[in-house]
């Protein structure tokens, strides 16, 4: 059995008039992050632990923010992607631990609907999707309330 581990990060900045995009879900807040796509930093975060397991790169190669084919895009559709080059590769998921750094606004009430959202565009069972949330104490960037930052960790296998 060929088991792999990947690690994935990724940081975007809050900016007024754009909608906030987590997990897959919106979330009412006074701003949201910038992006090239939605800026949904968790998949975002995801996708690069999904793609770094199974040594395919990084989101920005798949999906550059160059191109405009992926201008506002849905992240949802990023990761259903994802998803399938590791497929193609052989690799079946197994599980994901990700952490999302925020100041505000609070994220328990949300995780698991989130959970729901990935498990469901993963195809994957939903205890298999972990997210954690966690502030920045006020120090840093994200304790500045300057942005979000969000890590994944991820587990794939090939018989
Ligand atoms: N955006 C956030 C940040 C944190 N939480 C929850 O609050 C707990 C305490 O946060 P600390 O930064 O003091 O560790 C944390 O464990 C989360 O349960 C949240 O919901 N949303
Ligand atoms: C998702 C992509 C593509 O729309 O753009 P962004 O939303 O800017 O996000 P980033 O985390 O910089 O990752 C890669 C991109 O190419």
């Amino acid at each position: 059995m060929n088991i792999r581990v990947g690690f994935g990060y990724d940081v975007h900045v809050f900016a007024p008039e754009r909608e906030l995009w987590l997990g897959g879900i919106k979330i009412e807040h006074s701003v949201g992050l910038l992006g090239h796509s939605d800026a949904d930093v968790l998949i975002h975060a995801l996708c690069d632990a999904l793609l770094g397991a199974a040594n395919l790169r990084d989101i920005g190669f798949h999906f550059p923010d160059t191109s405009g084919d992926f201008k506002n895009i849905d992240s949802k559709i990023l990761l259903r992607r994802t998803m399938s080059l590791i497929r193609e590769k052989g690799y079946e998921f197994v599980n994901a631990d990700c952490t999302v750094c925020a100041e505000e606004p609070k994220l328990n009430p949300h995780i698991p609907t989130m959970q729901s959202c990935l498990s469901e565009v993963m195809t994957v069972d939903i205890d298999t999707i972990s997210i954690k949330a966690t502030t920045s104490e006020k120090v840093g960037f994200v304790g500045r309330k300057e942005g979000i930052a969000a890590y994944a960790t991820v587990l794939i296998y090939k018989r």
